[in-house]
């Protein structure tokens, strides 16, 4: 398999910060946006401010708004738009190729996994999934950064790992597509679920208590969706469960500080929150976990919070008045 070339489909934050990484690797990158004004930036002044500030690309990133031929495809826009942006990339760039998924959320209405949407769109593409804590500034940075990239070959998922890994960026080969990609989206769901104990005031001790609850609820999810609760020991649970359920770095872990100060969610989009995957994801979820019949209390409560059901107040008290049970 020739891996030296790149086309990173998405222009955002971590589009972006996946052409950083790889061009760091000493890949050939295309970062293909849809604003020709970005593209503009990125080719002359080597950055992308609107996402990234001030951070200085690197010169082996060119951008343009239409996808070109690659060896290696990276996808990196927000989960509701991965279909339509798989759509819009000419079919026959992506026979045979490696795709990298690296959106964390399930599809409104399909309730499909990423990889299953590429399924969908391109059944001839070979699918990779990325995931793990890894916020987009610190990777644009070179700050060091370790994240899990599975493949169904292990072969090719380490071949893949190598192309893309720098001095600060270091992807470990892991064969759980599936469990990687469902606790990639379903850590959103509990770092809104955190940012909205800090929100309320419910102290660092409730915090802590939901963090190990929703690492038991994701390995239940995750095991009945078909991936290995072993694989939430790695970086893509516990390490992105931990980094965005705590840092107020993260886009769902802010959202869910607004909803715990009592915002609502169109009040919070309206201020001009930034994109927070938890949000969509969240009632997919809430409908799968109902569909394989999980015991999935808290992203239940997360739902009933953003469809403005309940309020913080009464999904606490309703989880602490639950039966007691053994820790399992
Ligand atoms: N930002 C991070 O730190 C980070 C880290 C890991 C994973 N992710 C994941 O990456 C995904 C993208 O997040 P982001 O941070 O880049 O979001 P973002 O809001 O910064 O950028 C999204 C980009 O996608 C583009 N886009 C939207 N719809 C499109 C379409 N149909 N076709 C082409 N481009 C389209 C937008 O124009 C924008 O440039 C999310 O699933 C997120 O969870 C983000
Ligand atoms: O800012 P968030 O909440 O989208 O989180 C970004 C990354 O997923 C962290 O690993």
């Amino acid at each position: 398999m020739l891996l030296e070339t790149v086309s990173v489909i998405g222009g955002g934050a971590w589009g972006t910060a996946l052409a950083q990484a790889a061009a760091m690797a000493g890949r050939s990158v295309s970062l293909v946006a849809r604003d020709a004004a970005q593209v503009n930036e990125i080719n002359t002044s080597h950055t992308n401010a609107r996402y990234l500030g001030s951070q200085e690309l690197h010169h082996n990133i060119t951008a343009s708004t239409e996808a070109g031929p690659a060896d290696i495809i990276i996808l990196a826009v927000p989960a509701q738009a991965s279909r339509a942006a798989l759509g819009a990339i000419p079919p026959d760039l992506l026979v045979g190729k490696p795709v990298i998924l690296s959106a964390k959320g399930l599809e409104t209405g399909t309730l499909d996994r990423q990889s299953e949407i590429l399924f969908d769109m391109a059944p001839e593409a070979i699918p990779f999934v990325l995931s793990g804590p890894s916020f987009a500034a610190d990777v644009a940075a070179g700050r060091p950064t370790a994240v899990t990239l599975a493949g169904d070959d292990a072969t090719q998922t380490s071949a893949l790992a190598l192309a893309l890994a720098g001095p600060s960026f270091r992807p470990y080969a892991a064969d759980d597509r599936i469990g990687v990609e469902v606790a990639g989206a379903l850590k959103n769901v509990y770092a809104l679920a955190c940012g909205a104990v800090e929100g309320a005031d419910l102290g660092a001790s409730a915090r802590s208590a939901l963090i190990a609850r929703a690492y038991a609820e994701m390995a239940r999810m995750v095991t009945a969706m078909g991936g290995s609760a072993t694989t939430l020991t790695g970086l893509a649970g516990l390490g992105d469960l931990t980094l965005t359920c705590t840092s107020v770095q993260s886009r769902n872990y802010q959202f869910g500080m607004a909803l715990g100060r009592g915002q609502t969610v169109e009040e919070i989009i309206a201020g001009g929150a930034k994109l927070a995957e938890g949000v969509a994801t969240t009632p997919v979820a809430d409908a799968l976990a109902k569909s394989l019949g999980v015991d999935a209390p808290l992203v239940h409560a997360v739902e009933a919070v953003l469809s403005g059901n309940a309020d913080i107040a009464t999904v606490v008290a309703g989880l602490m008045s639950r039966p007691l049970k053994r820790e399992d």
